[in-house]
């Protein structure tokens, strides 16, 4: 952003300094500027990208219960279309910030135009329709719902976070899951683990400068994030057969699936999926018990009770400590619920693995 400011903005400035005041247009000003128009700017389509749309940027946000739709329809389809069916052929058309790969790749981001009226096609006349889907008692707030986003989506595209949001995730960078993996290995050994991981087609989310993980508000860590902790922590002989299995097929998924169920002694079933209770061995929950301690120190000195302390003094009006504490809290909520699935996972792979052990003497008494 500072790059554009510097190459749009300022020569703008020096080329007529006596009628443009500088000071209004400084990076600050210009950030400011930015902000007000991605927190209200639509993506309107392929063709034309983002772009203001009026009036229908009037309504607040409310998570998962919008009182207003906006739908885009071709002029003829606009009277004939009864209002209630309005999910057919219309198309959606919901607030994103152009600077997140993320919202322009999401489904709901776009009028997805039909095709046969394409605004691609030079017929620029379709119609945004704002139709009420809730009942709206007389002097209440109507609201639309910007997506289904976590409340450091919110905070960084639009200002303000929700207390209580079931949409809230708490990102695990690579590069943390890298920093445990090097405290217990060598940094020559986390790379080729991690080159083993990418050769299963596995990768995690990316943003502008970095690969991440996501843990969903219940504190389940996704399948990517397992795979790589099972992958870092597996034996020499076993990365090695699996190493060897990658390169020789293109059955990835399976041949995974195949190692993992030979080591715990489980039926595999060829067609299915590697589930997460495969992975989630007891080094693997301990993994996630170190992985969300690191990730809690990064939010400081401050203990949870601290912050709630702070955030029930707080009150509206100092928006940006309200909202960081909001923010604070419930990720830290959720690094807790992720401590509680991975003891609960290690508790389950235990007993597997005594079942197992169980069943494995039982057989060898029966052959004696
Ligand atoms: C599209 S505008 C919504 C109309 C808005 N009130 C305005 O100022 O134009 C988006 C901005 O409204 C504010 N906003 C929207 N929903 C909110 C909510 N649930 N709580 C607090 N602020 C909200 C945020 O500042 C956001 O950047």
């Amino acid at each position: 952003m500072y790059e554009d400011w510097k190459e749009n903005i300022l020569p703008l400035v020096y080329s007529a300094p006596e009628s443009l005041d500088p000071s209004s247009f400084s990076v600050e000003e210009y950030f400011a500027a930015r902000s007000l128009i991605s927190s209200r700017s639509f993506m309107i389509d392929e063709h034309h990208g983002s772009g203001m749309v009026p009036l229908a940027d009037l309504f607040n946000h409310k998570t998962g219960a919008e009182d207003v739709h906006f739908t885009s329809v071709s002029p003829n389809q606009e009277y004939e279309d009864d209002v209630d069916s309005e999910n057919s052929d219309k198309s959606e058309l919901s607030k994103f910030s152009d600077h997140d790969e993320r919202a322009s790749s999401s489904e709901n981001s776009y009028i997805h135009s039909d095709s046969d009226h394409s605004s691609m096609s030079g017929e620029d006349t379709m119609i945004l329709q704002m139709i009420m889907v809730r009942e709206v008692k007389s002097g209440d707030e109507v609201f639309n719902t910007y997506g289904s986003l976590g409340n450091a989506a919110l905070l960084h595209r639009y200002g303000f976070t929700e207390p209580n949001n079931p949409f809230d995730i708490v990102n695990v960078d690579l590069e943390l899951v890298l920093k445990w993996g090097c405290s217990l290995f060598s940094s020559r050994y986390c790379r080729s683990r991690l080159s083993l991981w990418r050769k299963l087609d596995l990768s995690g989310c990316a943003s502008e400068d970095s690969e991440y993980f996501e843990i969903s508000s219940d504190g389940e860590p996704e399948m990517e994030l397992l795979t790589l902790l099972y992958i870092m922590l597996l034996p020499d002989d076993t990365c090695h057969k699996l190493d060897m299995t990658i390169c020789t097929s293109d059955k990835i998924s399976r041949n995974i699936g195949m190692i993992l169920s030979e080591k715990h002694d489980i039926t595999w079933d060829t067609s299915s999926e590697i589930s997460k209770e495969l992975l989630l061995t007891e080094k693997v929950c301990g993994a996630l018990l170190t992985l969300a301690d690191i990730r809690e120190s990064c939010y400081g000195l401050k203990s949870m009770d601290e912050d709630m302390e702070v955030l029930k003094g707080c009150c509206m009006k100092e928006r940006k400590l309200y909202h960081s504490l909001v923010l604070r809290t419930s990720e830290r909520r959720i690094l807790e619920k992720l401590r509680t699935y991975a003891t609960e996972g290690a508790t389950r792979s235990q007993t597997l693995q005594n079942a197992n052990q169980t069943s494995t003497r039982r057989k060898r008494l029966k052959k004696h």
